[in-house]
């Protein structure tokens, strides 16, 4: 299955210059959300993972249904504000802005193996806070899958110790 048939492109979204990768129209389809979902799946198994961790809110769409087929456990990264118990804290930027992002302190245990999943790599900085959450807290990032890579943005160059999958390139 070309799962790029799946993605439409909307140009100028949110800002003049970024072209939007929409990922509804593939999550609409029963069919390819499944087949994305088993493709994760396959390369979670591989890593012999302990927990999924996925950054708000597209991390959560992509990496709940992995962490269901696998029978792990789901840790939410979540912009700053939406957890309610004692988080960690990390500043980052994307492709279209800035941000903080927080994960509950008990969320991953030290020594975890962790896999965060996220639907888009984009300039790489929601990932990379990501990773320091995870690792602030003693987990080892075993692998990272997206759905999607914009590899013209190079986001890839600030991961380039671990292991990365991709699905759809552009
Ligand atoms: O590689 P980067 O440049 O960091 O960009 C990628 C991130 O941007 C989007 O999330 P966004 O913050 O727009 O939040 P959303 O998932 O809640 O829409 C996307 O879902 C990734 O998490
Ligand atoms: N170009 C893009 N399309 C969809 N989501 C994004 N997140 C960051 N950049 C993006």
């Amino acid at each position: 299955m070309d799962l790029k048939e799946y993605i439409t492109i909307v140009p100028d979204w949110p800002k003049p210059g970024v072209e939007f990768k929409d990922i509804t129209t593939l999550m609409d389809n029963g069919e390819a959300f499944k087949y994305a979902t088993d493709k994760i799946v396959e390369y979670a198994k591989e890593k012999e993972i302990d927990l999924i961790v996925g950054p708000e809110a597209r991390g959560f769409i992509i990496g709940c249904p992995v962490a269901y087929a696998l029978g792990l456990g789901f840790a939410p990264v979540r912009k700053e504000g939406k957890l309610p118990r004692e988080t960690v804290k990390v500043d980052y930027g994307l492709e279209y802005g800035k941000d903080v992002l927080t994960i509950h302190k008990d969320a991953v245990k030290p020594g975890q193996k962790v896999l965060i999943i996220d639907d888009l790599l984009a300039t790489g900085g929601t990932i990379e806070a990501t990773i320091k959450l995870v690792e602030s807290l003693g987990g080892v990032v075993a692998g990272i899958a997206f759905l999607i890579e914009l590899t013209y943005l190079e986001g890839r160059k600030k991961l380039n110790k671990y292991d990365i999958n991709a699905l759809i390139h552009y």
